[in-house]
């Protein structure tokens, strides 16, 4: 790049370094982003996207390297960032559950001060809500808390966005679709071309590729700590940028979808009030819950979860287990090891005379490691010390490594990166070869697809069940909008 380019660049990182411990995150990292830039950064679980985007934002000083914004290398640090007009939206959501969403937007923009904030931090937001995401239904008097997690990344996004003294100049997105519906994604995806055309400077990470094939103007792909290609989006395809991240490509699996009619229904739920569609499921049949996000499908996942009476699960009452979206709010012990983490859905299986087998669990522990390619050096590292994919590992392998004959999972595949996905398709249908029910709902069409039965959830209710052949994204869609399957 030109030393003109260079003194243009809003950001320009040179010879980043970070270590963890043994672990080099970042090992010798030069990314630069020009005005009006859409740069898509793609790698696979751990390959160091967030650890560069926190250097970027100024929250990780490297061990060596150095970092210039608009051609100046500065002190480093938040402020400087901040100053200079980054902005992230993070991809473990950073908003304070205990505040409205009024007062996250005065914590975010320091400028909100004096007589009438409240008023103006209002506005602000509500208008930046509605530009991004028309039609959006969102209180911003309500406590972040009680959002959904879908709603707490449009908040996270709109504050980011709004400018109350100086404008955003780089905005960086960590995964910001993993918690959206389609809809809702490509809303988001429309406001950033809008961003980039008059412009501003986008960084965008995610592992959804048609996103960032549809979305960006270059892609980098990371491996290991490095980058390995920056080129024009134009010269990638799905394929050849599956082949840079150093994944192999697979066939889809669609296609093996049907019904277990062998297989008597061990599930049967009858319809809900408003509803004239009951929920069944066959032993080894994996059923797909779809529509637009928040329309029921996890409270169908808890009601499941929580019928211990087992009116609807005869016999099952004990043999459910449920792999969290949400990990930080109800999926790890933040404390713990990964080991721990994992074995803690076992332990009846572990245990003796109420003390734990340590060599089996440590066997649990490096079979699933290896099985789900968990990147860390020692599994009795904390869990927080995995990126964000690789703790999401740690929770379907949890689920996976229990007896449960019922297994539920609740939007699960955030942030999983491509490669590893493919190989826990390839897990799930065969432990539903060996009989175990799988529920999933799943934000991902192309996941949707690969059911043997869809629900689709609309207002709170099942509005359409699709079999085998029938399940189709058009029926799926046409189902969320309409409530019929065309
Ligand atoms: N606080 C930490 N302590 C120890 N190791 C860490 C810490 N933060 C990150 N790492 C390690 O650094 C490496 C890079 O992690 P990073 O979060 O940047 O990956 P990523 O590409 O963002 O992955 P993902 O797609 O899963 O979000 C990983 O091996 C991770 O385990």
């Amino acid at each position: 790049m030109s030393i003109e380019a260079e003194q243009q660049a809003v950001v320009s990182a040179r010879g980043i370094r970070v270590e963890f411990g043994a672990v080099k995150a970042l090992d010798g990292v030069d990314l630069t982003i020009l005005p009006g830039e859409a740069v898509g950064l793609v790698g696979h679980n751990g390959a160091g996207k967030s650890t560069i985007v926190n250097v970027i934002n100024g929250g990780l000083l490297p061990h060596q390297g150095t970092i210039a914004y608009g051609g100046e290398e500065g002190a480093g640090g938040v402020a400087t960032a901040r100053a200079n007009g980054v902005r992230c939206v993070f991809q473990e959501l950073s908003l304070c559950p205990n505040l409205t969403i009024v007062e996250n937007t005065r914590v975010m923009h320091a400028g909100l001060k004096g007589f009438g904030w409240r008023k103006r931090a209002l506005s602000l937001i509500r208008s930046k809500l509605d530009e991004i995401f028309p039609g959006n239904h969102i209180d911003c008097s309500a406590t972040v808390g009680e959002l959904s997690i879908a709603e707490r990344q449009m908040v996270e996004i709109a504050i980011t966005f709004a400018a109350v003294t100086e404008a955003p100049r780089l905005v960086i997105l960590d995964e910001p679709t993993s918690s959206l519906d389609a809809g809702l994604a490509e809303q988001l995806l429309a406001h950033v071309r809008r961003f980039v055309a008059s412009g501003g400077s986008v960084l965008l990470i995610s592992h959804i590729l048609g996103e960032i094939l549809s979305t960006s103007s270059r892609i980098v792909v990371m491996k290991d700590g490095r980058v390995v290609t920056s080129r024009p989006a134009g010269g990638f395809s799905v394929h050849s940028l599956v082949e840079a991240m150093g994944s192999v490509v697979k066939e889809r699996m669609r296609g093996v979808g049907k019904e277990r009619q062998d297989a008597p229904f061990t599930i049967d739920r009858p319809p809900e009030e408003g509803s004239q569609i009951g929920f069944r499921a066959r032993s080894g049949e994996i059923i797909g819950l779809a529509g637009l996000g928040g329309h029921g499908q996890t409270d169908m996942l808890l009601a499941l979860f929580r019928d211990r009476s087992g009116n609807w699960l005869p016999g099952h009452g004990d043999a459910i287990a449920f792999v969290a979206g949400d990990r930080a709010l109800n999926g790890t012990f933040p404390l713990w090891s990964i080991l721990k983490n994992l074995s803690i859905g076992s332990l009846p299986h572990l245990s003796r005379l109420a003390a734990i087998n340590a060599p089996r669990e440590w066997a649990l522990g490096a079979d699933w490691k290896q099985r789900m390619e968990i990147r860390t050096p020692d599994m009795n590292n904390p869990i927080l010390s995995l990126s964000g994919g690789n703790q999401q590992k740690v929770l379907f392998a949890r689920a996976l490594a229990t007896k449960a004959d019922i297994v539920l999972m609740d939007d699960p595949m955030r942030g999983v990166d491509i490669g590893t996905k493919q190989e826990v398709y390839a897990i799930l249908r065969s432990e539903a070869d060996r009989g175990r029910t799988f529920i999933w709902y799943s934000t991902e069409m192309d996941e949707i697809c690969l059911c043997d039965r869809v629900y689709v959830f609309r207002d709170g209710a099942i509005v359409a069940e699709l079999v085998g052949d029938a399940i189709e994204e058009k029926s799926v869609l046409a189902a969320s909008f309409s409530g019929d399957a065309a």
